[in-house]
Parts: structure tokens; sequence; C-alpha cells
């Protein structure tokens, strides 16, 4: 083994061109030179590597030199072939590494083929060459996942052949002088047969299922099972052709774009900017080394589980002792499940030491944590009481955030002595499993504490997203015309059921009246309460279906009064089994019920039809992200992209909501809404925002360029 024969693999990331060329020299020189005897590969820096650069995916020069002859031409080799995986490898990574014909891996070493996740399929012969080692279930698993498998997972799959804990290039090497004068037909993974299943139709069958259930309209996943598939039933260079072909499928199918500006948005979006120029760049985050949360009801239960989970010491706080009682039982609840699920279980998470979590109902406790998430009733008077309370309790340093979903992050800070300290930390239900971190700076709050929040997502394990203040921030507020389009689509006609399902069948994890008989429809109520559109402080002789001189439904007040919370109590925009119960099924009395609803204000209901649901739905929601990017409120598409994959079950392979407009074309969006705000003059929702307009006027630019097109620069930013 000489010198010469090591081929470094250069980059983490596979400069795909520059790397594969210098392989295949690499290989062919070992090959024709009599002094080598075996080859290893290894990467450079403790990386073996990461794939290729998904930015050359949606490149027009993207057909360089192909992947799959390397590999081919690797596990051909007459010398044995060792591959050392230090780090990662993945997608293309991992199939150069299946082409070897031995494998040594360290024990932090991580393996996968991620491309489903970005829309592809392993197109180098992964999804051929896999099944043969690992068998078809193993293989399936990694490849419609594309989950990352730890070195000792990939050690028992038999993905590697040895792990080391220490110098992996050299036991590399080791094992490479070992084998010299094997033989080597074995070790070709092209030349094994698929191990065999007693049902591998059913079983195929049965993944396929299982696969598409949780695709939700995703492509890569099903096409993904199609090319293990061919593996099963084709000769190896069958079920590559069957696999190039798929690839092509995937490659032209737009998901892929989707899915991989995704990947590149959900990044993106770490480089905040706010007021004054301040930026990621420039501000540096405080040490959390001890929290607190106020609240332990729905929200707050699952942030102190996601602190605790971050390693984070926690002081839980609530109003009362029965409610600290209540709040403690099912905070430990889930973070036993949570326990259960890591490996090390509870004694990882320590949840059991009062150094680690402190219930109380003592506000003096909390003098000297780093940071307070407060999440108690969506109240402002509550709210500004607990803040001026925290400013005088707090130490001077300490953060102070809320968990509010549209109240005002100035008037909160307002109560308090340190308003550059207080910012918005809206986390999403489940707290503790949604992604989703949205992080709202006030007027006053500083760059520092701006890093802060965006350090405890990434302690979190979270996506923060840094946006202004306004009513209901990013998320909730393009959510508003969404949820009322809904609602209005009742009253011309359609159905809860109808409406559910179109949006469902767009990929959205849950529709939006099924979304509300989960969250209550009581928090809405009480918030229209609170603004005076309903309840006894709504003005006599106020129209019923008109606020402002806007459209207004009373529909989801009238639930609510009638005891209709959803799930909660059994029944709301569909009926449940039981109080609690989670199976929705259409309820004729709300058929009849709005049929009712009909005749008493005198509207003559018609058949809507699929495209006009998705429409009014999407595109206003759509139009509010317009206006959000015109205001300043979120520094780019990406920002409003991320938080409705990440906190609202967009289907992430239709790229999130504006990306999803640029694939539909600006114009097509303008012309719909403009016939729908004709049909609909008093919804201000339908009505185009000037943005998209202007946007329009100057011919629809690519998404990354809209904001040069913004003539003044927020106040906000
Ligand atoms: C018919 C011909 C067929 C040819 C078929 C060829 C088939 C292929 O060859 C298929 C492929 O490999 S597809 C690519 C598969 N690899 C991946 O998906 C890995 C994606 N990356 C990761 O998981 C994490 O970044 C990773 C685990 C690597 C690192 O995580 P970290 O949390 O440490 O770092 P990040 O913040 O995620 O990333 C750091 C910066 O690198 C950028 N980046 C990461 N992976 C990339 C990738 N694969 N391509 C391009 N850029 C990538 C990432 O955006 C970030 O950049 P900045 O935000 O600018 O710092
Ligand atoms: N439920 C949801 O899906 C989401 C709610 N939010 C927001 O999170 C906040 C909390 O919402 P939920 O958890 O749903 O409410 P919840 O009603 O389930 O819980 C609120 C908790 O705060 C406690 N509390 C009230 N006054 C208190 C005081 N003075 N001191 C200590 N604790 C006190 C209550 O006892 C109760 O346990 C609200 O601002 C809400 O708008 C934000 C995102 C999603």
């Amino acid at each position: 083994l000489s010198k010469s024969s090591q081929i470094v693999s250069g980059l983490a990331l596979i400069t795909f061109k520059l790397f594969l060329q210098a392989l295949e020299d690499g290989l062919k020189k070992a090959d024709a030179d009599p002094s080598v005897k075996a080859v290893m590969i290894c990467g450079e820096n403790g990386k073996f590597s990461a794939g290729a650069d998904i930015r050359g995916f949606s490149s027009p020069k993207r057909h360089g030199v192909a992947l799959s002859p390397i590999v081919s031409l690797i596990e051909s080799s007459e010398k044995p072939v060792v591959a050392a995986i230090e780090g990662v490898a993945l997608g293309g990574g991992l199939e150069v590494a299946l082409g070897c014909h031995y494998r040594v891996a360290h024990a932090k070493a991580r393996m996968g083929l991620p491309e489903v996740t970005i829309g592809l399929l392993p197109g180098a012969e992964g999804t051929q060459r896999l099944p043969r080692l690992i068998g078809v279930p193993a293989a399936l698993d990694m490849i419609t996942t594309g989950k990352h498998i730890p070195a000792t997972e990939a050690l028992k799959l038999g993905l590697v052949d040895e792990i080391v804990e220490e110098n992996t290039i050299e036991a590399a090497i080791r094992l490479a002088n070992k084998v010299i004068g094997q033989p080597l037909e074995p070790r070709r993974l092209s030349l094994k047969p698929v191990p065999k299943l007693p049902n591998m139709e059913a079983f195929l069958r049965e993944a396929l299922v299982k696969v598409k259930r949780q695709a939700r309209g995703c492509l890569a996943p099903e096409l993904c099972v199609q090319a293990v598939r061919a593996a099963t039933e084709r000769p190896f260079a069958e079920g590559v052709r069957r696999e190039r072909e798929l690839f092509g499928l995937l490659l032209s199918s737009g998901q892929a774009q989707a899915l991989q500006y995704a990947f590149f948005a959900e990044r993106a979006v770490r480089r905040w900017a706010a007021p004054g120029g301040a930026s990621w760049s420039s501000a540096a985050p405080q040490p959390v080394r001890k929290a607190a949360v106020i609240g332990l009801g729905t929200m707050g239960r699952g942030i102190v589980t996601s602190l605790v989970k971050a390693n984070i010491p926690v002081v839980a706080l609530e109003q009362d002792l029965e409610y600290l009682n209540k709040g403690r039982k099912a905070v430990m609840l889930l973070l036993e499940r949570e326990a259960m699920k890591m490996e090390g279980g509870a004694q990882t998470l320590d949840f059991h030491n009062p150094a680690r979590l402190q219930f109380t109902v003592d506000f003096d406790l909390l003098c000297d944590v780093d940071l307070v998430i407060e999440a108690v009733f969506e109240n402002m008077a509550l709210k500004k009481e607990i803040f001026h309370k925290l400013s005088k309790i707090c130490k001077p340093g300490a953060l102070l955030c809320t968990n509010t979903s549209a109240l005002n992050i100035d008037e909160i800070a307002s109560a308090t002595n340190r308003p550059q300290q207080v910012i918005g930390t809206h986390f999403f239900s489940p707290a503790h499993v949604m992604r989703l971190l949205e992080i709202i700076y006030g007027r006053h709050t500083s760059p520092t504490a701006i890093a802060t929040a965006m350090q405890l997502a990434k302690a979190l394990k979270k996506v923060g997203v840094v946006v202004g203040n306004c009513f209901g921030f990013v998320g909730n507020r393009m959510m508003f015309p969404y949820v009322q389009q809904a609602v209005f689509l009742l009253e011309e006609g359609s159905r809860p059921e109808a409406v559910d399902q179109v949006l469902e069948d767009f990929g959205f994890k849950i529709g939006p009246f099924r979304m509300s008989d989960l969250a209550g429809l009581d928090v809405g109520w009480r918030s229209r309460k609170e603004q005076g559109l309903t309840g006894p402080s709504l003005a006599a002789g106020t129209p019923a279906r008109q606020r402002h001189g806007q459209r207004y439904s009373p529909l989801p007040d009238l639930l609510c009064e009638q005891g209709r919370f959803g799930q909660k109590t059994g029944k709301g925009w569909y009926q449940y089994e039981r109080a609690g119960g989670r199976t929705a099924t259409p309820d004729p009395w709300l058929h009849d019920f709005l049929s009712q609803y009909r005749d008493t204000h005198g509207i003559q209901s018609r058949f809507i039809d699929q495209e006009e649901i998705l429409e009014r739905c999407l595109f206003s929601l759509i139009n509010e992200g317009f206006a959000i990017l015109a205001e300043g409120i979120a520094s780019g598409p990406e920002h409003l992209d991320v938080i409705y994959i990440n906190g609202y079950g967009w289907p992430k392979h239709r790229g999130g909501p504006m990306f999803y407009a640029s694939t539909v074309g600006l114009p097509r969006v303008l012309a719909k809404l403009q016939k729908y705000s004709e049909a609909h003059p008093d919804v201000p929702g339908l009505r185009p925002n000037a943005f998209l307009k202007k946007l329009v006027a100057v011919r629809s630019p690519p998404l990354k360029e809209w904001m040069s097109y913004l003539s003044h620069q927020s106040p906000k930013l």
C-alpha cells in the first residue's frame, strides 16, 4: 500500500467534478501501478463525505462527471479498496463507500442516504447495492426516510465491517493489508443476490402503502420503494437502469427543487437581521444556564420538557398549588415518555433532580434565572402584571420572553424596567415536538436578546425565525385570512369535510376545521370577545355578518355558544366518539345547522369546486404574506416558508407558501385574487396586495430577488 495509492476525497462536500475526476485518476493510477497492492479511500479533516453539492442539482451545468461509473470502477478494481469513514458518509459519499470492498468506520461516524429528503433517490446505484448488503427491510428504511444512522447501528446492520474508537485511517490500512490476496468477488455488492424474504411481495406492497400514507403527496419516498423493488426483481444492471429512470423523474418533478429550496431556506433564516443594522454576524448571545417557565398549561408543559431535554435547568412556576400539581404531573408524564425514547433513559434527562427541574408557586425563586418564558393565559392585563413582577424579581441581565400567540410585544415590554430584554418566543403546540420557534423583536429589543433567543432555538433543536412585531406576527397573521376563507366557504355552501379534504390532498397534515377542533374553538372565541367582535361588548345593532364594514362570519361564535369547542367537548366542526375523542366524523347536526344558518341569512347555497376552495384559502394566506414582506415584518420570503413548513404542517415538497406562489406564477395568483375580490368586495384579505402587483408589473422576478423590489426599507427592519 503505497502513499500514492491513497486517494483523499478532499472536501466534506464533494465538489463533484473535481473530486470525481481526482478519484477516477487516482484509481486508474493505483490499478496500473504494480507496487500498489490495495487502496484506501478517506476524507480530509475527519469527514468522509456529505455527498453532492445540492446546489448542483438545479444548475443547468450539473452533468459533469457522473458518480455511478466511478463507483463501478472502485468495485471492479482488482486490488482491495477499503473506505475509512469518519464524520459523515451521506448520499453520494455513502454510495462511494458501497462501491468499496470493505468499510471501516469511526464510532462517532454517521451514515445515510438522505436524497429522499431533498426530493431525490440515491442515484449512483445506492438503491441497488444497499439492499444487497443489509437486506431489503433495513435498506428500505434508510432509503425512504433518509435518516442518518450511527456507526454502532451500521455495524449491527452489516453496513460496515469494523468500527474503531481511534485512528480510522490506520485501521483501514491495517484491514487493507490483511485482505490483500483474498478473493474480491464476494465483496462486490453488484454480484451479490438480494437476501430473500419469505414474503417479499407482501412486504414491498405494505411498505409502499405506508410510505404513501406518510408522504402526503411527496413523490420521492414512493419512487425509492420502486427502485428497491427493482433490486429485488431484476438483475443488477437492469435495476440500475430503473433507478436512473426514477431519478430522472424526480429531478424534473418540481418537488426536488422545492425540497432543496426548503433545505437552504432553513439555513438562510439563521442569518437574521433586525432594526438598526443589528444582525447574526455582529450580535453575540448571552449564556442560558438556568431558565424558568411560567404557566404549565398546554404550552408551558411542552416548553419545560424541551428545556429539560436540552439539559437546561428549569424552574417551573404556576399560579397556585392545584394548577402546579396538575402541571407537574403532565410535565413528568411527557418527560417519562421522552426518556423512554432516548438512549440512557431517565438517567440522561435527570428530571427527578430538583437542581435540574424545580416546581414552585413562589416568584422569588426566579431571582437567579438567565431567561424566563411566560406561557400564561392569552390576556394582556395578566401578561403585563407578570412582566411587571418579573422586572422587579429577576436579575438585571435576565431575558424576559413571552409565548403570546398574537399580542403586542411592545405593550408587554412597557410593563417592565428593561424593554430591551423583552422578546417574543412563540412556540407551537405540542411545544416539545414542533420544530418552529418564531422569535419576535419589539421596538426596544436588543440584538443580544435576539441572538440569545436564536441560540436557545438551536439548543432546543428548533428552527428559530426572527420576525417583527404585529398582530399575530407572521404565522398566525397569515393563518387568519386562510381560516376566514374556510369559514366563508361553509357559509356559501361547502362543508368542513370538503374543505379539509382539499387542503389535506394538497398536502397539509391537517385541514383548517380538523385543526380548529384540535386546538379548541374557545381559544379564538375568547380572543374575539376580547377584541369586541362578539359577546357582551359587541355594540347593539351590529349586523350579524359584518364588523367594521367588512364581512364577518359568526359561525365559529355560534358553535362556541352551543358548547361545541372541538375535540375537548366531543363536538365542534365534526363529532367525536366522546369528549376528548380523536376520530372526527362528519356531523349531520352541523350540516342542518349550516342550512338553517344560510336560510336565516338569505344565503343561496352553491356547489363550490376544489379549485375555488384551494385558491381562496391559499391565495389569501399568500396575499397576507406579501403584505408582511412589504411592511418589513420579515426579511424575506424564505422566513415565511420556513415558518409554514415547520409550524403549520405546510407540505415541504411544495416549498412553503411563497415558494408555491412562485411556482404557480405570480400573474396567476394575482388574477385569481382579483377575480375573488371582485366577487367578495367586502373581504379585504382577497384584495391583491400592492407588493404582489408590483412584482407582477416587473415581470415576476425569481423569489430570491423579490425583496430588492421594495422601494423603501421598512422602519421595522
Ligand atoms: C444520473 C447521475 C446521478 C448522480 C447521482 C449523484 C447522487 C448524489 O451524489 C446524491 C447526493 O449526494 S445528494 C446530497 C446528499 N447529502 C445531503 O443531503 C447532506 C445534506 N447536509 C446535511 O445533512 C448537513 O448539512 C450535514 C450533516 C452535512 C452537516 O450538518 P451541520 O449542521 O454541521 O451543518 P449545516 O449548517 O447543515 O451545513 C453547513 C453549510 O453547508 C451547506 N450544505 C450542507 N450540505 C450541503 C450539500 N449537500 N450541498 C450544498 N450545501 C450543503 C449548508 O447549506 C450550510 O451552508 P451555510 O448556510 O452557507 O453555512
Ligand atoms: N395552545 C396553543 O396551541 C398555543 C398557545 N400559545 C400561547 O401560549 C400561552 C399559553 O397558552 P396555553 O398553554 O394554551 O394556555 P393554558 O390555558 O393551557 O395554560 C395557561 C396556564 O397559565 C397558568 N397561569 C395563569 N395565570 C398565572 C399566573 N399568574 N402565574 C402562573 N401561572 C399562571 C394557568 O394556571 C394555566 O395552567 C398563551 O399566551 C397562548 O396564546 C402559543 C402558541 C400555541
